[in-house]
C-alpha cells in the first residue's frame, strides 16, 4: 500500500519522510512555475537547500521524451546512483514525468511526490501511474511505479488560478460520481468564484481516499481501477485533438467535457438517471464552458479513442460507464455510431 500523508505541516512531515527513506543524494524536480512559487515553501529545510535542483518547462506540452531525457541527463551528470532519492514538486505533469524518470533511471530509484495543484493532490500524485505523452497520444509511454510516499498539503493551492482549481475539481467530480450520491451533492455546492479553502482541504482529503481505496484493490488496472478512467475515453481524445490543433486545454477541462458524453452513454446503455445527467451538464457547462468541435472532427476524435489503453482490440472502444452514481459498469464496448451521437449530445449540451 502506498504511503499517503495528508498534512497540515508539510515542512515537518517532509523532514521526517526524507529522514526515513535511506538515500545517498537528493534531487528535487520542479517546473519553472513550481520552482518559483512552491519551492520557497519547503526551502527552509537544509536538506532541500543542499539537494540537486532539476527544473523543466511547465505544462502538459512539457510531458515529453525531450524533458524526460533532460531529467535523466541531470541525474547521470550529477552523480545520482540507484540509491538516490527524487522529490517531485509540482502538478500532474511533474509527478507523471518525474515518476517515470524515477522508474527508468538505473531501472528504478525511490521518489516522493509533493503535489502542488489540486489535480495532483486529488489524483495524479497517487496510485503509481507515471509516464509521458508520445506521438500525440496521452500517457502513451509509461509504467506503474508508485512513489515511496505522497505528501498532500493544501498550502500550495493559494497561488493556483481559477483554471487550475477547476481542472482538479473535475477529477473530484469523477471520484464523486463513482462513489456516492452524498459525495456528489456535496461537490455540487462548490463556487469557484468564492473558494472556502477549509472545506476544499477536507473535501480533497476525502476525495483522494476514494482513489486510494480503488488503487489498493486493483493497482494495475485489471478491473475496478478502470472506474478512475470515467470521462477519459472522450476526455483524452478532446485533449489530444486540442493539442494537435494548437489550442491545448487543461486535462481536467477535457475530462469534464468527456464526462458529458460518457454520462450520456451511461444513460443510453446502462440507465444512468436523467436528473443526475442534467445536474452534471449544468455544473460542467457553467464552470468549464465549451471546447469547440464540429461534426467534421468526429472521425479524428474516434481515431484518438481507438488508442485508449482500456481497449481490448485495436478496432473497439472500451468505456467505463455508470448505471447510477456509485454503480460502475466497466468494459462497455460502444459502437462508432453511438459514440458519434454522444458527441452530438455534448455539442447540444454546451450550446455548440
Ligand atoms: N498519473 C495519474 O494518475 C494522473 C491523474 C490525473 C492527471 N494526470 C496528468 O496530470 C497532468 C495534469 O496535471 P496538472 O493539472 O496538475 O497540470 P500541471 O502539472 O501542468 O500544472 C498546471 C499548471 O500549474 C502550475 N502550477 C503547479 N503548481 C502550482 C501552484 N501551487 N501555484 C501556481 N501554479 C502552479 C504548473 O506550473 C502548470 O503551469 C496531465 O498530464 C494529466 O495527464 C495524471
Ligand atoms: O489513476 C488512474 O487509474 C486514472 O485513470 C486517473 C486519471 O485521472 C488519469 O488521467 C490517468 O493518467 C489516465 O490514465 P490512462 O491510463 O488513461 O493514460
Ligand atoms: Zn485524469
Amino acid at each position: 500500500m502506498q504511503r499517503i500523508i495528508k498534512s497540515n505541516n508539510p515542512i515537518a512531515d517532509l523532514a521526517t519522510i526524507i529522514s526515513e527513506i535511506r538515500h545517498d543524494r537528493l534531487f528535487v524536480l520542479t517546473d519553472e512555475h513550481t520552482a518559483r512559487l512552491c519551492l520557497p515553501l519547503i526551502e527552509s529545510l537544509p536538506v532541500i537547500q543542499e539537494a540537486g535542483q532539476i527544473v523543466i518547462p511547465p505544462n502538459d506540452t512539457g510531458k515529453t521524451l525531450e524533458n524526460l531525457a533532460r531529467i535523466w541527463s541531470h541525474l547521470t551528470r550529477n552523480g545520482a546512483t540507484r540509491h538516490s532519492l527524487l522529490i517531485n514538486l509540482g502538478g500532474g505533469m511533474i509527478t507523471d514525468i518525474g515518476g517515470f524518470a524515477a522508474a527508468t533511471f538505473k531501472r528504478g530509484i525511490s521518489y516522493v511526490n509533493i503535489p502542488t495543484t489540486l489535480l495532483g493532490a486529488v489524483d495524479a500524485a497517487v496510485g503509481g501511474k507515471t509516464g509521458i505523452n508520445f506521438e500525440g497520444f496521452k500517457n502513451e509511454i509509461g509504467a506503474f511505479y508508485p512513489a515511496a510516499c505522497v505528501l498532500i498539503s493544501s498550502r500550495f493551492f493559494h497561488t493556483l488560478g481559477r483554471g487550475d482549481i477547476l481542472s482538479g475539481y473535475s477529477e473530484m467530480l469523477k471520484h464523486a460520481l463513482i462513489s456516492s450520491t452524498e459525495e456528489w451533492k456535496n461537490l455540487l455546492t462548490f463556487d469557484a468564484g468564492d473558494i472556502n479553502y477549509d472545506w476544499l482541504t477536507e473535501t480533497v482529503f476525502h476525495s483522494v481516499s476514494i482513489k486510494e481505496e480503488i488503487v489498493e484493490k486493483d493497482p494495475f488496472e485489471r478491473n475496478l481501477r478502470k472506474a478512475l478512467n470515467l470521462g477519459h475515453t472522450v476526455g483524452h481524445a478532446f485533449e489530444s485533438f486540442a493539442l494537435e490543433s494548437g489550442r491545448p486545454v487543461l486535462h481536467g477541462y477535457a475530462v469534464a467535457w468527456g464526462l458529458i458524453s460518457e454520462l450520456y452513454l451511461s444513460h443510453r446503455l446502462c440507465g444512468f438517471p436523467k436528473e443526475e445527467l442534467l445536474q452534471a451538464i449544468h455544473f460542467i457547462h457553467r464552470n468549464y464552458g465549451a471546447f469547440e468541435i464540429g461534426c467534421d472532427d468526429y472521425e479524428k476524435l474516434y481515431d484518438f479513442m481507438r488508442h485508449d489503453k482500456k481497449n481490448e482490440t485495436a478496432s473497439s472502444v472500451n468505456f467505463t460507464l455508470l448505471s447510477d452514481i456509485g454503480k460502475i459498469e466497466i468494459n462497455q464496448v460502444v459502437d462508432k455510431e453511438l459514440i458519434f451521437q454522444s458527441l452530438d449530445f455534448y455539442r447540444d449540451s454546451v450550446g455548440l
